[in-house]
């Protein structure tokens, strides 16, 4: 069983971070990293290898599906020729997953910006490609997780300006049904107790500070609970991350990206794993960016990859058992 890890952006700490996470877990799990190998730290034990040859070369190098992204990487600053590059991947990796050849994806992570500008990538992140490249139409979701907490921001990557029209009762529920559906497949969690926060200050002060909690949530998780959705809500936003109210849910679903975002990275912020639900597929990411101050200085953490990378390892393995 290989995980397929991306490389990411090579400015960034992706290349540095999958190293050291190969020296922390290559008598525990195998991996397939897909990037350059010339932008590896000096002095990297590498070998060129597939999906099939990944785990027998785990012991002694870092196994790697060696691409050429035609320049070599300086970190902190990217370089527009290897967007394209980086994009191609992960499409690369989803193949790899999707035909069975590898168990599940990790990536590294990518600078939306330098995708965008360099590569016109479409889409605001991993989540909303991967869901793409999925096909079906699917939408994707993006979960965040350690050992403490579980959060789930409905909308993702807009402006916020835009998160009051964007919070629909439709995208709530789809959030809602994919997460309970993937805590209980993947999480084997039976009875998924889910937390539901309100849009706004004291989830709209029973009206008097905003309508979105009133006129979309209630109802909606009314409708729901009725169905048997085991769902608290809609809960005030800033009561429902401390210690206590955390034992009361297995996911907290926030309206926001920077609602379900903070507390987790403020819990946590070493060993957070990014998830992706809904896929048909395995993806976990470290919970970090690109980090462009520590890029090649060798002081990055590689704390939360190889949480991801266990997680990618233990959700496919468990797909793959249940089938
Ligand atoms: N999954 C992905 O592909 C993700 C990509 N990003 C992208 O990364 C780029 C930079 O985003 P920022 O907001 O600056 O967040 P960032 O996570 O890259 O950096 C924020 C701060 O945390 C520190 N930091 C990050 N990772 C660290 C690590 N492993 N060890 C020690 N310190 C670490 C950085 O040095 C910086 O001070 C953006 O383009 C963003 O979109 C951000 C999050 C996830
Ligand atoms: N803030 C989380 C983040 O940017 C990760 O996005 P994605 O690339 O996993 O969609």
């Amino acid at each position: 069983m290989t995980v397929a890890l991306t490389c990411g952006e090579p400015a960034g700490i992706g290349p540095e971070i999958a190293v050291a996470a190969w020296a922390a877990l290559r008598g525990e799990l195998g991996l397939l990293y897909i990037g350059d190998p010339a932008h590896l730290p000096e002095g990297t034990p590498w070998e060129a290898t597939d999906p099939a040859g990944a785990p027998e070369v785990m012991a002694r190098a870092l196994p790697v599906l060696a691409r050429d992204f035609g320049a070599p990487r300086t970190p902190g600053r990217p370089d527009p020729t290897h967007a394209a590059h980086v994009v191609d991947a992960i499409a690369e990796a989803v193949a790899l997953v999707s035909s069975g050849a590898c168990s599940a994806l990790c990536t590294a992570p990518i600078h939306k910006q330098a995708l965008i500008d360099g590569a016109a990538f479409a889409y605001p992140g991993h989540t909303e490609f991967l869901a793409a490249l999925a096909g079906g139409g699917r939408r994707a979701v993006m979960m965040l997780a350690c050992p403490e907490l579980r959060v789930v921001p409905a909308t993702i990557h807009i402006p916020l300006a835009d998160v009051p029209a964007a919070l629909t009762a439709e995208l709530l529920e789809e959030t809602i049904r994919t997460t309970r559906d993937a805590l209980v497949r993947d999480f084997g969690i039976d009875a998924p107790r889910l937390a539901v926060a309100g849009l706004n200050p004291h989830a709209g002060e029973g009206g008097k500070m905003g309508r979105e909690e009133i006129e979309t949530i209630a109802p909606l998780l009314e409708r729901l609970r009725g169905e048997g959705f085991d769902l608290a809500g809609p809960l005030s936003a800033d009561t429902m991350f401390h210690p206590p109210a955390r034992a009361r849910y297995d996911a907290a679903i926030c309206a926001y990206h920077d609602q379900a975002l903070i507390p987790i990275k403020t819990v946590d912020f070493a060993s957070g794993v990014n998830v992706t639900l809904g896929l048909p597929f395995v993806r976990t990411s470290p919970d970090h960016g690109t980090a462009f101050d520590l890029a090649g200085t060798g002081r990055a953490d590689a704390t939360s990859l190889i949480a991801a990378l266990r997680m990618a390892h233990e959700l496919g393995a468990r797909r793959a058992a249940v089938g």
